[in-house]
């Protein structure tokens, strides 16, 4: 038998974290919650807009830390960092609430996206669809669904309570089997991650590889390991306008300017 992948983990403890949130705050309440949260910010709109322009559509990510990496950003503050990415010219943020793993928090969200104006993606391991309320609750536009760790069944049900919520869902593929597994959802963003989140490894072809397995009615967005302006530049050339970038951004000393200088 194999050890669990990292991936694995993450979501053996997520179920034991949904289970302990339950027990502090019931669904009722949450929903009571959700309606009265700040109306939702158009994600996939805001993405669309820039990339119909064949201008970069850029997810600009606050992450203080990751599994892989450790601690990336040591000055952090979520508010101050939005900001920034606004200045820089991103067209939406994506927070981390993941506690356990990369030391996010619902707080990061709250605070990035009272401090701007863009739309906001979860950036979590859904599996639940308490998360999904969860998330609408503290005021996410969007929630990103994971199908390596997700049954067909689990990625229709929260994709409906998201739609339900006028969120707008992220589904992420890192292989071409995910690839037809997400094409089966009625969702206008397909993320292809191009670190693989069982073995973390990174390689850029994993977009080029997937990218004409898109319909043309998808926005393609790249995620993870952007880091120069060559690879911005070998995705605009292959006409990817969608961008998830974290790292890069968060090891700058101004966020928002390496945003402007790597895509502007
Ligand atoms: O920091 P990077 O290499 O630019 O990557 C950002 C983003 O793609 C990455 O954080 C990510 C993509 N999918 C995820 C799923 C869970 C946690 C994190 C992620």
């Amino acid at each position: 038998m194999s050890l669990p992948t990292i991936l694995e983990n993450i979501v053996a403890r997520k179920y034991e974290e949904v289970k302990e949130n339950r027990a502090r705050i019931s669904v009722d309440e949450l929903q009571r919650l959700a309606t009265r949260a700040d109306a939702p910010r158009g994600f996939a709109q805001a993405l669309r807009q820039r990339a119909a322009a064949q201008q970069p559509a850029v997810i600009a990510e606050v992450k203080k830390a990751s599994p892989s990496k450790g601690v990336i950003r040591a000055n952090f503050n979520p508010g101050e960092i939005a900001v920034s990415y606004q200045q820089g010219g991103a067209a939406c943020l994506s927070v981390l609430t993941d506690i356990d793993f990369f030391q996010g928090s619902t707080e990061y969200l709250q605070q990035a996206r009272a401090a701007c104006d863009l739309p906001v993606i979860r950036k979590d391991f859904m599996v639940d669809p308490y998360q999904v309320v969860e998330a609408r609750a503290m005021g996410a536009d969007c929630i990103l669904l994971i199908v390596a760790s997700l049954e067909d069944g689990q990625m229709a049900e929260l994709n409906a309570a998201a739609v339900e919520l006028g969120m707008d869902v992220l589904v992420e593929v890192h292989d071409g089997a995910e690839l037809d597994r997400a094409l089966q959802l009625d969702t206008p963003l397909v993320g292809i991650n191009n670190r693989n989140l069982h073995t973390f490894e990174v390689s850029l072809d994993t977009t080029l590889q997937l990218l004409s397995r898109v319909p043309a009615d998808r926005l393609a967005v790249t995620e993870s390991g952007i880091l120069t302006r060559a690879d911005v530049e070998l995705m605009l050339g292959n006409d990817v306008y969608g961008f998830l970038v974290g790292e890069a951004f968060m090891r700058a000393s101004d966020p928002g300017a390496e945003l402007k200088r790597l895509f502007f």
